[in-house]
Formats: C-alpha cells, sequence, structure tokens
C-alpha cells in the first residue's frame, strides 16, 4: 500500500512537472516570437531611424553613433531569440524525461528535509522562485553521485554542508511516462547500471548523467588544478567522462565561459563523430574538437605535405625488416622527446647569431633582393633582439624595398604592353578612380598621360601585390632549410650541437633528408618544425580557448603537448588515458602525457580502475594480454566466454569469420571485425564482401552506421562494438613486444563478446 502511495505520489509530482514545463515553453514561444518579430521591425526599419548625414566630422560621428545603436539593438534581439531558441529546446527535452532521480535531504540544523529532483536542466516554478527540478550539475545534486542514505555533505559558495540522506530514488521516465522507480542503497543503483550496459553498441556513445558513478563524478567536477590528468583502464568512461565534465563546465562558468572556448583534441575524424551528440542531448552547445594533424595541416598544409599518424603507424606495422624497423622507432622516439626540444632550443640560441636561412625574392623570374642582403640585414640588429622582432624589422624594410621596385617597374616595358592589352572594364575602372580622385578633368591635355599612369600603377600593384603578402607571411624565411639544416652533417651546426644528439644522429639525418628534399614532414617531425617556425617567426597563439581536453593522451608525444601548452597559453587542460593503449611509436620509451611530472607542482592525477564496457569474462582475458600485473577491476556483468580458434589457413580463417558474423547477426547489431593494417583490411574486404554486407572503414571515414564493419585496430580507438571479432591474432602477425598494446586496444573494443581467431600458431600475447 505504502508503495502504491509512493507511486501516486511520484506520478502527481512528474504530472505537476510536466504541466510546468508546458507551460514555461509556451511563454517562451511567446517571448521567442515577439524577439522575432521585434528583430524584422528592427531590420525593416533600420534606415528609417539613422538620419545619415555625411556633412562634417561632427555629422559623421553621430551618424556612426546611430548606426552602432541601431545595430546594438538589433544583435540584442537576434541573441534574446537565438536563447530563447535553445530554452525551448531544454524543455522539449525535459518534456521527455524531466528528471532521473530524487535525493530527501535533511540539513543538520533544519526541520523538514527537502526533495530534490534531479534531470540535465534546472525547471522553476510558475513564480520563477523555487526549484522543482535540480540539474545535475548543481552543487545540491553532487550528493546523489557520491553518497547512499546516510550521512551526506555537499559543497557549496566554498562552505561545506552537512545533513542527512534520508532517501535515494531513481526513475526511468520515457516520453514524459513513469516506467518504473526504485530506491537505493547502493551509490548508482547497480541494476540501473547492469541494465545500460547490457544494451546495444551505438554509432554514439551515450550521455551517462544518470549513472555517474562517485570517482568519475570527482573528475567531472575537479575545478582547482590548472591540469587534470585521468588515468583510466579500457572502457572505464574516460571520454564518457571528459563530454560530461565539458557539460560541467559550461554549467559552472556560465557567465564567464562558452561552449566554442572549450576544445577537445581527439584522435580522428571517425572518434569525432562518435562523441558529437552528448553534449547536445546535455542541452549545451557542442566544444570545438581538432586532431593535431588538422591544426598542422592549417599552418603546414599548403606548403607542404604532411604525414598523417595513420600513415606512419602502417609504415611500422608493415615493416618486415627488423633492422629497418628499429631504426625508425628510434627517430621517431628522439623526435618526439624533450631532448630534441634542448637540442633545438639550443639551436636557436644558435640561430640568434648566425645560421639564419633566408629565401631570394624574385620578380617575374628576377630575384630583386637576395637572400644574402636580407641575411646582412637581419644580422644588423643587435643579437640580444628577439629572432621574432628581428624579422618584424627585416619584413618592414623589405616592403619598403618592394615599394621602390614596384615604382621602379612601372616604367617598363612589360607595363606598358600589359596596359594595351587591357581590356575595356579596366580602362573604365581607372577612369572611375581617376574621376574620383579629382585628376581626371575631361579637358586637360595630360588626362591621357594620367590615364597610362594610373593604368601602370595599377599593373605594377596588382604584379606586386602577391609578393607583399607572402613577405608579410612571412614566407622569405626559410624554415625549411633551417630544419633541413640541422641534418646535414656537413653543416657547422653539426659540430656545434653534436654533444645533444643521440648516438644514431647519422641514421636519423639519412631518414629524414630524403623527406625533407620532398617537402615532406613526416609525422614525427610536424611538433618540432611547429616549434621552430614559431620559435623563429613568433609564437602563435589562441586564447580565446580556456580550457583544453586531450583523450586519447597516451598517444601524444611530450613535444606536442608543448606545442599545444604554448598555443593555448590561457587554458587549463584535462588529459585522459590509457598507458597500456599506446599505439603510436612517437610515444614508446618516452615520458607519458599521463605523467604529472611533466607539469610540474600545477597537475593533479585521478585514477580509473573499473572498466564499464565489457563483460567480466572478456575483461578477464584482456587482462591477461596486459602480462605487467596490472589490475583491471571489471563491473559485475556476465557473458559467454571469449572464444580463440586456431585455423590451419587462409581460407579456414575466412569461413570461420563468416559463419560467426552470421551468428552473431542474429543478436547484435554492431559486429567489428578488426585487422592490424589498413592493408589487412583491404585485402579481407575483397573476400567478405561478397558474402556479408560490410563496411570499410579506413582513415577518410567520417561516420559509421550499425552493422558489420571491417577496420584495422587504431581506427577503433576510443569506439566500442557489441561484438569484436579479431581477424587473424597469429604470432606471425602480433610478434612485437611493442604490438602488445595494440593488440590490447583491439580487443577491449568488445562489450558483449569477443572472437580471435589465428593462422596457424596464436600470438604469444595471450600463451
Ligand atoms: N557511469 C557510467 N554509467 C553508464 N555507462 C558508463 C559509465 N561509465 C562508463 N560507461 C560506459 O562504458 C563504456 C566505455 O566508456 P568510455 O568509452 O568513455 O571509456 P574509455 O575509458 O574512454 O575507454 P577506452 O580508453 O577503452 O577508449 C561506454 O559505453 C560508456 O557509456
Amino acid at each position: 500500500m505504502e508503495n502504491q502511495n509512493e507511486w501516486l505520489e511520484e506520478k502527481h509530482y512528474l504530472e505537476h512537472s510536466l504541466n510546468l514545463i508546458d507551460y514555461k515553453k509556451s511563454e517562451l514561444l511567446r517571448k521567442e516570437k515577439g524577439f522575432k518579430e521585434n528583430a524584422v521591425a528592427l531590420k525593416k526599419s533600420f534606415w528609417n531611424d539613422v538620419r545619415v548625414n555625411l556633412d562634417t566630422a561632427e555629422d559623421v560621428d553621430e551618424t556612426f553613433f546611430a548606426i552602432k545603436q541601431q545595430v546594438e539593438l538589433l544583435s540584442d534581439s537576434e541573441l534574446a531569440q537565438q536563447r530563447a531558441f535553445r530554452n525551448v529546446k531544454v524543455y522539449e527535452r525535459l518534456q521527455q524525461s524531466p528528471y532521473f532521480a530524487r535525493i530527501d535531504f535533511l540539513q543538520n540544523g533544519h526541520q523538514d528535509p527537502l526533495k530534490i529532483y534531479i534531470g540535465v536542466a534546472t525547471l522553476l516554478d510558475e513564480q520563477d522562485e523555487n526549484i522543482v527540478i535540480y540539474d545535475w550539475r548543481a552543487p545540491i545534486s553532487s550528493m546523489y553521485y557520491d553518497y547512499t542514505p546516510g550521512d551526506a555533505t555537499y559543497e557549496t559558495l566554498g562552505e561545506e554542508i552537512h545533513g542527512e540522506m534520508l532517501l535515494k530514488r531513481q526513475f526511468i521516465i520515457k516520453n514524459g511516462q513513469l516506467q518504473s522507480m526504485f530506491n537505493t542503497d547502493l551509490t548508482i543503483g547497480d541494476d540501473l547500471l547492469l541494465d545500460i550496459l547490457a544494451q546495444n553498441a551505438n554509432e554514439h556513445i551515450r550521455s551517462i548523467v544518470a549513472t555517474i558513478q562517485a570517482e568519475q563524478n570527482k573528475i567531472i567536477r575537479h575545478v582547482h588544478s590548472r591540469y587534470l590528468i585521468v588515468e583510466g583502464v579500457a572502457g572505464s568512461g574516460k571520454t564518457a567522462v571528459a563530454l560530461q565534465r565539458v557539460a560541467y563546465l559550461l554549467y559552472r562558468y556560465r557567465n564567464e565561459m562558452t561552449a566554442d572556448q572549450i576544445l577537445l583534441i581527439t584522435p580522428n575524424q571517425l572518434f569525432n563523430q562518435y562523441v558529437h551528440t552528448v553534449l547536445p542531448d546535455l542541452g549545451e552547445d557542442n566544444m570545438q574538437q581538432l586532431t593535431f594533424i588538422e591544426y598542422a595541416e592549417k599552418r603546414l598544409g599548403r606548403q607542404f605535405q604532411l604525414e598523417y599518424p595513420y600513415e606512419q603507424l602502417e609504415d611500422l606495422l608493415t615493416e618486415k625488416n627488423d633492422a629497418h624497423y628499429r631504426t625508425k622507432l628510434s627517430a621517431i622516439s628522439f623526435k618526439a622527446s624533450l631532448h630534441y626540444k634542448q637540442l633545438m632550443d639550443q639551436y636557436v640560441s644558435y640561430l640568434s647569431s648566425k645560421g639564419l636561412l633566408f629565401k631570394n625574392i624574385v620578380f617575374r623570374g628576377e630575384r630583386i633582393i637576395p637572400a644574402q642582403a636580407i641575411t646582412e640585414y637581419f644580422y644588423s640588429f643587435p643579437f640580444s633582439m628577439s629572432i621574432p622582432d628581428r624579422l618584424q624589422l627585416v619584413k618592414e624594410w623589405l616592403l619598403q624595398q618592394l615599394t621602390k621596385f614596384e615604382r621602379d617597374e612601372r616604367r617598363k616595358e612589360w607595363v606598358e604592353q600589359e596596359a594595351e592589352l587591357l581590356d575595356k572594364e579596366d580602362y573604365s575602372q581607372s577612369y572611375k578612380e581617376l574621376l574620383y580622385e579629382g585628376r581626371y578633368t575631361e579637358n586637360s591635355f595630360d588626362d591621357f598621360d594620367q590615364e597610362r599612369k594610373k593604368l601602370a600603377r595599377q599593373i605594377a600593384k596588382k604584379h606586386f601585390k602577391p609578393l607583399r603578402s607572402s613577405v608579410n607571411q612571412l614566407r622569405f624565411v626559410h624554415i625549411l632549410g633551417m630544419y633541413r639544416q640541422l641534418f646535414d652533417l656537413n653543416s657547422p651546426i653539426h659540430k656545434e650541437l653534436q654533444h645533444l644528439m643521440p648516438d644514431n644522429w647519422e641514421d636519423i639525418c639519412q631518414q629524414t633528408l630524403p623527406n625533407l628534399a620532398k617537402r615532406l614532414i613526416a609525422y614525427e617531425d610536424v611538433a618540432p618544425f611547429l616549434y621552430l617556425q614559431d620559435k623563429i617567426e613568433g609564437q602563435q597563439t589562441n586564447t580565446l580557448i580556456r580550457h583544453v581536453l586531450i583523450d586519447e593522451a597516451q598517444d601524444y608525444s611530450p613535444f606536442q603537448l608543448t606545442v599545444l601548452q604554448q598555443l593555448f597559453p590561457k587554458a587549463r587542460m584535462t588529459i585522459l588515458g590509457d598507458g597500456h593503449q599506446t599505439i603510436h611509436p612517437h610515444t614508446f620509451s618516452n615520458p607519458s602525457l599521463l605523467d604529472p611530472q611533466l607539469y610540474g607542482e600545477q597537475a593533479e592525477k585521478m585514477i580509473l580502475t573499473k572498466s564499464y564496457r565489457s563483460t567480466k569474462q572478456i575483461i578477464q582475458l584482456t587482462a591477461k594480454i596486459l602480462n605487467d600485473g596490472s589490475e583491471v577491476e571489471a563491473f559485475n556483468r556476465n557473458g559467454p566466454e571469449p572464444s580463440i580458434t586456431i585455423v590451419p589457413n587462409e581460407l579456414a580463417l575466412t569461413e570461420q569469420i563468416i559463419q560467426s558474423i552470421n551468428n552473431l547477426s542474429t543478436k547484435f547489431e554492431t559486429i567489428a571485425v578488426i585487422c592490424k593494417t589498413a592493408a589487412e583490411c583491404s585485402a579481407v574486404y575483397e573476400q567478405l564482401s561478397t558474402q556479408v554486407d560490410i563496411q570499410l572503414i579506413n582513415h577518410n571515414t567520417k561516420q559509421f552506421k550499425k552493422g558489420i564493419l571491417l577496420l584495422p585496430a587504431y581506427m577503433a580507438k576510443g569506439i566500442e562494438f557489441d561484438a569484436v571479432l579479431i581477424y587473424n591474432a597469429s604470432s606471425a602477425n602480433y610478434s612485437r613486444e611493442n604490438e602488445r598494446n595494440y593488440f590490447y586496444t583491439a580487443c577491449t573494443r568488445a562489450m558483449h563478446e569477443l572472437h580471435i581467431y589465428a593462422i596457424n600458431k596464436l600470438t604469444y600475447f595471450l600463451q
């Protein structure tokens, strides 16, 4: 009976909330309509309300301010309309499921407990006085995630509030209907979590707002240190937590920070799509998302060809020759290290007094300012001036020189010839300009002369424009030449910096120079190249970004971190990763971004040891791959034992895989066949695509649909699937110790079932 009463009481509260949401939404729609009409009216009457008078300087000022005022009115009105529109969307979301939990809290010293209903946004009553639903990010809501009924505390405005949690209740509300509710003694009801984790995989990661775990809640709400490092085992919710954290920061700093001031650095475009729906689901605008190589492309892509991270990986994973493999690996590791940064710093200080390289300035095939002259001018300034400051002066000087050259060119024959070839339009344009300048009188003797001069000026200016623009962009500085110079064993720099170079520097030079000769910047050279460019041309910064989150941080090098720190000097950072999933070679034998020592005293580290993605059986098997005694705590969810099948040849392997896909398709929506490389995927696709409907995923894929997928392990990074089939985990295919993490990453993508196949002999990672 008591239960029946509680059910009715909750149904009543839900009804009341839904009515209130309806009322608030219609009020807002009414207001939004008003804002819209206002904006339209303002646009219509814009010029009626502005008296344009440009007679005197005062009139110009007055006109300017009148226009400015109108623009401000219009943008206020449009902003209010946008805000209202966004809030309507929030109400629409609340209409589906207004809240997911309730806690009753009796604060020490108070008489009556407070009933706190928790949802994805705040809902106030008609008078906007009382809170009907609390936002999950409100300080008081924190207790839902942190405590079981009993003593509970939360912090608000720097003060700790103590009391007792009398009730903790969870609801499942769908389409505005109360479907179930249950009181719980556990921090977050295991049953609800189990239910959620047992669901099928999705094309997008889901919001975990109703089931955030206490250890995750700490990360989401942490605001004290500049750098927050989160090291968590595979499937522990790092990505999910990162997204909830963004939503939390947007709420907590709602008057100071907007979504476009937060940047999530991701491994690839596929991952970008995988995560991009969570914030809108939580009622927030999306943050910016960027991959490191995309940033580098923006800076260097027009002048150079860049090697992409997947290309570097493919290259190494397919390298059969052990000696080549070792050399490549050691070059990559060194270039990712802070030793290399030190070498680069020394190099830059060397360049301050000699060795800076410039390009000749060439006009119409003729060298008009030789590089040597630029060098002399540059080094005529005191060495105490920074290189970027001196370059600014060189730039000004070059622009002046170009003005002189431009003036001389006007009198040259090629200009006259070009003037004769001009069409009517150019003539009439120059005629109009002369009239405007008052130099064309229509009855003066020198009108023709004036026009000729004007055209000559125009032609010369047009031809010098690209040159000016490249001088303005400091293109006369030969960054590639200077980077190349570093690897020239005959250059004096080699002697100067030899003490900072590793023993195999000669091998490194041999590997690097052919690429640079082709204007190809290898992935391991990208961050150092950008670093050198910034040291010479001046630091590029983005001070707008206030928070940077780096997901899969184990795959970034210390050098890349330096570049990012310098690029975003005002940003705090959340760095999330798992050392066991390090797959990019530049991070081998370098300090990990998950090491707080890289950041000094401003860093705090939190650890997540429990995995939520996979069944207990999958976690037990994948933990064996690690082979270093690390513990992965499994959430208690059971499923079938993973299988390991050894087959004699490729034909048998294809048969087995097809059979398995057919079986699994009856239970699951997303099944992934994971190969080692894209090259292997292409070959397998040939065999499988004739028999099953399979999507081949490669580095160009931006989105995947539910179904059967075929992809290399590095593309599966950060993503998960109902069932995973590992294609050929043979000892021949996975034989290098460096590939252990790679193999682990592939296997840990499975949520419910994992099936491993190998030709002849299983990789020793699983023996
Ligand atoms: N508190 C939670 N409630 C519900 N689901 C959760 C929770 N925490 C994690 N999950 C689920 O566990 C799965 C793994 O989460 P996520 O991808 O964020 O883990 P990860 O640590 O980033 O994994 P990896 O490092 O292996 O890529 C996701 O399906 C996520 O929704």
